[in-house]
């Protein structure tokens, strides 16, 4: 497979569009060779660190403007030496192009900030190029250095920094490391912090010297729900910012950014704070990460993507709720960001913290081994209690009569809500799925609500009437009439949370509230929060007592700190006992134990708070752990299953996946992929590798396109990462042979298989 390579590189050469000769004409003796990182294309096989010319010497991590081909793109100097093969296939100065514009503007990124990425490069098997642009700012690689001068002195101005045009821009290349920070001035009132609990004291008391430490650690800060870990995240950032670190802080998704902004602004106050996540707009985004990168912003809140945020003085990275999806990117390079952090930490000596009430097993597992520091709260704060999990039979509740579905809720859950509404508390139900039905169906004839284009159900919105796929986003309005037979009667099968929130309505209208009045029953999932302040307003309903029925998927479910929620309930959690995926236990795990954290978080109802579970499967073992809100029992039995089964944290895996418009077509690329591989670890040893046979996915045609995947897992992460190293380049010309091949990725880690 090498000598493949090797003939595949080498054809490119000849027509790799950076070697044309220079169409600019500068080719001075003067000039300095840089590599350059570049998004190259990648099925065009290209190396993507190529070398220009500049006409000073630019240091690494400098950004710039550079021709490829026709176009000009941005990129970055490239740290490091060329490799043996590069430095041979190296091509003579007369035939480099020259470097467009060198962005001196900007202070160049530091070298940390390019060993991140061409980790994540290597390891999640993308080009550095490709990462190191994906990874910026979009508005950022747009700029040329007056509009960046115009960014950093808009930046400056806000900051009550002198303005930057006072200071000559030999600064850059003098001093690479950013001026210290003036501290800035702290106001007269200090803020109220609590005084700690026992657990929070113990824990900050083992952290403490980790931002001394000369390697420091990396920390599972393992506490149940409502135990006050949000605390330990503010006095360890404390103590990052008292030694003149920066603070860099995960959250698992947009929604909970301002939360925590909020109570970082309040602790911190005079502090300078920045948020970076999807959510802002492109210019808010630049600014916020350019204040980072210039050492400005102590303390930086973000999602997945704030991993990559250059910080010059990294002291302490954060990564709450460590355990969920959402850190894992879904496209372009599958980075976990909670991964990326243990790596970064390690990298840049800053002390490591992931929080979780339900790590993931991976993270336990390393908990577990010493590798990294266990740190338990086992209380919740102030004698908070742990609602009571009570788990419903739902095979022992009245049988709807014919032809009838069953209610929402059944008897004794609906009795229990009932009670809050008199006592004048919260309840939250638990839904993981919008929309009004999943589908639906005509009795006359059998017709579905499925998508042309998918192989999946299309789901019935009734706000706006419309049959939409979740899947590729194609909507209808629903239709009067059975498109098939013309029957009038299309009847929602199923529930989703818009159904529930008006089911839940007419069972509780005979109810009367304390104060007088109707139930008021909200609903918060991703189609009510579409517009920009929509959620903080429907949250701040809730914490305001407005709402006492609160109906939501699991955006509702993560992180609130609700102090009138006294009863949870999961209205349909059965779905994910029985999915395929090997994950799926220790996800809804984690999702029941949240959604039940959010109840009694207030001392006071702790003791009358409670979580239903409905569910035709009692006797299952994970509601067991549930009950005895057992993390560690239930984790001690998926790792026995895993370990059997040979899945991680027990091994490592690696997914495959293709698209083409026939199903056969993907298959065969998969198939000779596969060929491919084998014979690469025949000649190579790499018996403990395995390579599954290629199969459809669970939903296995998506937007027209046919998808097959192939499973690749191997005890030993070094091996397989071998194997993807060589395997992978070959795989571009393997889809150029073959036609219709839509497009190939793999998935290092994937969360579900
Ligand atoms: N030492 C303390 N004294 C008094 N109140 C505290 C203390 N520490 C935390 N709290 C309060 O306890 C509540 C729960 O804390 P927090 O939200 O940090 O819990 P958590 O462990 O993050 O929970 P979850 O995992 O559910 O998000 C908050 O209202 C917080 O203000
Ligand atoms: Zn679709």
């Amino acid at each position: 497979m090498p000598g493949l390579v090797d003939n595949c590189d080498a054809g490119f050469v000849m027509s790799m569009p950076h070697m044309t000769a220079p169409a600019d004409g500068a080719t001075q003796a003067s000039a300095h060779r840089v590599r350059v990182a570049v998004e190259t294309p990648q099925h065009a096989g290209m190396a993507d660190v190529l070398d220009y010319l500049a006409e000073a010497e630019l240091p690494p991590g400098t950004l710039l403007r550079v021709p490829l081909g026709r176009r000009e793109l941005p990129g970055v100097v490239w740290p490091g030496e060329p490799s043996a093969e590069e430095a041979a296939n190296a091509l003579p100065a007369g035939q480099l192009r020259p470097v467009r514009e060198a962005l001196l503007a900007l202070a160049p990124l530091p070298p940390a900030w390019c060993q991140l990425v061409e980790f994540t490069a290597r390891y999640y098997q993308r080009a550095i190029g490709e990462v190191a642009l994906a990874v910026l700012p979009p508005e950022l690689r747009k700029l040329d250095n007056t509009g960046l001068a115009k960014r950093l002195k808009r930046l400056h101005k806000q900051m009550g920094l002198p303005d930057p045009d006072a200071k000559p821009k030999k600064r850059r290349k003098a001093d690479l490391q950013p001026e210290p920070e003036a501290v800035p001035e702290v106001p007269a009132s200090p803020p109220v912090r609590p005084a700690l609990t026992t657990e929070q004291a113990e824990v900050l008391a083992r952290l403490s010297p980790q931002f001394e430490a000369e390697a420091p650690a990396c920390h599972l800060l393992f506490g149940v729900t409502g135990s006050g870990k949000t605390e330990v995240y503010l006095r360890a950032a404390e103590q990052a910012l008292a030694a003149g670190r920066q603070a860099l802080v995960l959250v698992p998704e947009i929604n909970l950014t301002p939360q925590l902004e909020a109570r970082f602004a309040e602790r911190f106050p005079g502090r300078r704070l920045v948020s970076l996540h999807s959510g802002l707009t492109p210019a808010q985004r630049l600014q916020n990460w350019l204040s980072a990168h210039e050492g400005h912003a102590e303390l930086v809140l973000g999602t997945r993507l704030a991993i990559f945020c250059p910080l010059p003085r990294l002291g302490l990275i954060v990564v709450d709720e460590e355990h969920d999806p959402s850190y894992k990117q879904q496209d372009g390079a599958r980075y976990s960001a909670r991964d990326l952090a243990v790596y970064r930490g390690k990298l840049e000596r800053a002390p490591v913290l992931l929080g979780s009430a339900t790590p993931s097993l991976e993270t336990w597992q390393h908990a577990r081994s010493g590798r990294y520091q266990l740190l338990t709260m086992a209380q919740r704060v102030g004698q908070g209690a742990l609602p009571a999990v009570r788990v419903v039979d739902m095979a022992k509740q009245p049988t709807p009569g014919q032809g009838q579905e069953a209610p929402a809720l059944c008897p004794p859950v609906l009795a229990a809500v009932r009670d809050r509404i008199e006592r004048g508390e919260q309840s939250l139900l638990f839904l993981n799925r919008r929309g009004f039905a999943p589908v639906l169906n005509c009795g006359a004839c059998g017709w579905k609500s499925g998508c042309p284009h998918c192989s999946a159900w299309r789901v019935f919105h009734k706000l706006d009437r419309t049959l939409r796929c979740h899947h590729c986003g194609f909507a209808e309005r629903v239709p009067k009439a059975c498109p098939d037979c013309g029957n009038l009667d299309i009847q929602p099968v199923g529930r989703g949370t818009e159904r529930l929130e008006e089911q839940i309505a007419t069972l509780l209208q005979d109810v009367e509230r304390p104060g007088g009045g109707s139930v008021r029953v909200a609903r918060i999932d991703a189609d009510t929060t579409r517009h920009k302040g929509s959620l903080e307003e429907q949250l701040a309903a809730v914490h305001a007592g407005e709402v006492d029925v609160l109906v939501g998927t699991q955006m509702i479910t993560k992180g609130h700190d609700f102090r009138r929620v006294t009863l949870v309930a999961a209205v349909n959690p059965d779905s994910a006992l029985f999915a395929a995926d090997f994950r799926a236990a220790e996800r809804l795990f984690a999702s029941l134990l949240q959604a039940g954290g959010r109840a009694g978080r207030d001392a006071e109802a702790a003791a009358r708070s409670e979580m239903w579970v409905q569910t035709w499967n009692p006797q299952h073992a994970l509601f067991a752990a549930l009950k005895a809100h057992d993390f560690t029992a239930f984790a001690a039995s998926q790792l026995a299953e895993r370990e059997m089964a040979g899945l991680p944290p027990y091994s490592h895996l690696a997914l495959l996946r293709t698209e083409a418009r026939e199903g056969p077509v993907a298959e065969a690329f998969l198939q000779q992929a596969r060929d491919a591989a084998q014979a690469w670890l025949k000649t190579h040893g790499g018996a403990d590798v395995m390579l599954y046979a290629p199969v459809p996915p669970p939903v296995a045609k998506v937007a027209g396109l046919e998808r097959r995947q192939m499973l690749i897992e191997s005890p030993s992460r070094g091996a397989l990462q071998r194997l993807l190293a060589n395997w992978l380049p070959e795989l571009h010309v393997l889809r150029s042979s073959l036609k219709g091949i839509a497009r190939w990725a793999v998935d290092v880690d994937p969360l579900s298989i």
